[in-house]
């Protein structure tokens, strides 16, 4: 029996269309250095990995002055227009050269602020589980649901609600038929776990920190800076 080996599939390939910004937002420096690196290097620095692929947009021309990008565990991949198409598009990439029984933690670029020990944390959590699953956090807020007038129209019983987050870690050759399945049948999926639960499986959250956030709107970027900050000071016990 083979032993069983990780990978990831880091989604890079957006152009960050919320943070109102003329270059990529995976590009956008934090401390000096480019989000992209923050997050690779973060993923490259935990073990386990064998291969990093990094799904990037066709005509990505920023990661070519990127020396981490030609580390030797990176591997690159082209996106298309929606996550879904890049996440796609890396698992694939990786069916050449992994076993469908390893497991492949898909982790968004925007998220610069992931902690080796949630990294730990998510695969002790779910090396032996038959699905998978993802990193999230409880929802901790009241939460109202609005109409386009913004009026609110219910209270959200928030018993049981949790913010999905990355990385999400399922078998590739699971995840691939899923995803492709989905995208196939148009579900628009925004994240793997969802197209997991639409083959009919039920993926288990693992919570993490909730500093494990992504970058999306403008003030996201000072919050990830502040929290990558913080946690140099922390000496993190994996
Ligand atoms: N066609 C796409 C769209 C998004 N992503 C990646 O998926 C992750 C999460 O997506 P999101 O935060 O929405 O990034 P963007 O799509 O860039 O942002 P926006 O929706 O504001 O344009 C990001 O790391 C992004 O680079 C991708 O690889 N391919
Ligand atoms: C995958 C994800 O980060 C989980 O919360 C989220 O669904 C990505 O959404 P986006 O709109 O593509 O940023």
């Amino acid at each position: 029996m083979n032993k069983v080996r990780y990978w990831a599939v880091v989604p890079a390939a957006g152009v960050g269309r919320r943070m109102n910004v003329d270059i990529p937002k995976q590009y956008l420096e934090i401390k000096g250095k480019p989000l992209i690196e923050h997050t690779l290097g973060r993923l490259l620095d935990f073990p386990h990995l064998e291969r990093i692929v990094v799904v990037l947009d066709r005509e990505d021309e920023y990661h070519q002055s990127i020396e981490l990008m030609r580390n030797a565990r990176i591997q690159l991949a082209e996106g298309g227009d929606e996550r879904y198409h890049s996440v796609l598009s890396g698992l694939r990439v990786l069916l050449d050269m992994a076993d469908p029984n390893d497991w492949v933690l898909v982790h968004d670029v925007a998220r610069p602020c992931i902690r080796r020990s949630d990294l730990d944390w998510l695969v002790n959590q779910l090396h032996e589980h038959p699905v998978g699953g993802l990193l999230g956090s409880p929802v901790t807020d009241t939460i109202k649901k609005a109409g386009s007038d913004d009026v609110v129209s219910e209270t959200v019983d928030r018993q049981g609600l949790w913010h999905a987050m990355t990385p999400q870690m399922f078998r590739l050759g699971m995840l691939h038929d899923a995803m492709a399945k989905a995208i196939a049948d148009k579900m628009p999926v925004t994240d793997e776990a969802s197209a997991i639960e639409y083959s009919g499986k039920q993926p288990v959250m693992v919570e993490g920190h909730a500093d494990n956030i992504k970058v999306t709107r403008g003030t996201d970027l000072a919050l990830a800076s502040l929290y990558i900050e913080q946690q140099s000071k922390l000496i993190e016990v994996s």
